[in-house]
């Protein structure tokens, strides 16, 4: 299920089960003959029916969807009117659901912005209208109950992120793998032929890779990788971003950088990484293929391929080497 969906599901029951329990707070109310409770009910039912309402107009766009804010501030200014002119000291438990709705609806730190200025001046009418040992058992209760919710909801944030970090994230070597580099080299590519800058990207293919795997096993290549990835990323300037295609191969993005920018850096990959002494194996070398974007080039196929083939090429002239392979020039 992605993202949107889950949000959407959440939202939808969030606000259903909120509006089912609002409604038969209403109808109890009216039963006993508490119009301005059951009024302010039922405005607020009608305002979870709203985000309800909301969440699925703007199904597909769950993942930022401004008008939930407006409707819950609708719903927490609403509640604290009433908390602060009804004096009955019995609707602050109606602030539990808001609390969990606040936090499961919006973005961590607007929900907890949110509750807390209805939290606050909730205390302060308790403290007031209530005996304190009284207050300070209600005020507790708001108090873990958003603590809970907002740690439960931080922890949940931040296992996403880590998910999304897995799925882009080489394991090995922590740079970023083939699945994110078209995404990436799509968004490159439009950006520049928007704004007329330069875009370069290397192919990267370590020497005897299988040699290496014969002489020092599968863990002498990973440990190899890890550490040549280590020395990319010292290498390239920030804006640059690299790619793991396989156990040997790399692949650089190059943003604003033309030919001549290209072979200066290409070429001292190639010269750091033959003059190291790397642990386990100690020499070794690469071969390196690249190319600028031409005039023809606005999809991502073209251009991997031709820094491929150019790869390819330097390892046919002896390895330890570096290839240009020019795309149609872009007419000034
Ligand atoms: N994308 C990218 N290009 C580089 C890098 N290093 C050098 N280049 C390109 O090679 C050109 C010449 O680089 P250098 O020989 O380091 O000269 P420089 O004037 O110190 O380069 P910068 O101040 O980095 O522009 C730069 O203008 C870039 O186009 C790098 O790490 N990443």
């Amino acid at each position: 299920m992605t993202e949107t969906r889950l949000r959407t599901w959440t939202h939808s029951i969030g606000y259903g089960l909120a509006t089912l329990f609002i409604i038969s707070l209403a109808l109890q109310n009216l039963r006993f003959g508490f119009y301005e409770l059951f009024y302010l009910a039922a405005g607020m039912a009608v305002l979870t029916l709203a985000g309800l309402t909301y969440t699925f107009l703007c199904r597909r766009h769950q993942l930022s969807a401004p008008g939930h804010l407006i409707i819950l501030s609708g719903l927490n200014s609403g509640l604290l009117a009433a908390i602060l002119t009804l004096n009955s000291p019995g609707i602050v438990h109606w602030a539990m659901p808001l609390l969990v709705l606040n936090l499961l609806v919006l973005p961590l730190r607007q929900g907890v912005v949110l509750s807390l200025l209805l939290l606050l001046p909730t205390s302060a009418v308790l403290l007031l209208q209530t005996p304190v040992a009284d207050a300070v058992t209600v005020i507790a209760g708001l108090l873990a109950l958003l603590t809970a919710v907002s740690l439960y909801t931080w922890h949940y944030d931040h296992m996403a992120q880590s998910a999304e970090d897995l799925a882009i994230t080489d394991p090995v070597t922590g740079a970023h793998n083939a699945r994110f580099l078209d995404e990436t080299l799509q968004k490159e590519i439009s950006r520049a032929i928007a704004t007329g800058h330069p875009l370069s990207v290397i192919d990267l293919s370590i020497d005897y890779a299988d040699e290496v795997a014969d002489l020092h096993g599968k863990a002498g290549v990973q440990n190899l990788f890890r550490d040549m990835t280590e020395h990319l990323f010292s290498v390239i300037r920030a804006g640059d971003t690299l790619y793991t295609l396989n156990d040997s191969e790399f692949f650089l993005i190059l943003p604003f950088t033309p030919e001549e920018g290209v072979r200066v850096i290409a070429e001292r990959i190639r010269r750091t990484i033959a003059e190291h002494q790397w642990p386990v194996v100690g020499k070794a070398t690469v071969s390196l293929g690249c190319t600028t974007r031409g005039s023809g080039d606005t999809r991502t196929d073209g251009l991997r391929k031709r820094a491929h083939d150019a790869m390819q090429e330097a390892r046919r002239r002896g390895a330890d080497a570096v290839w240009f392979s020019a795309g149609e020039s872009i007419a000034a």
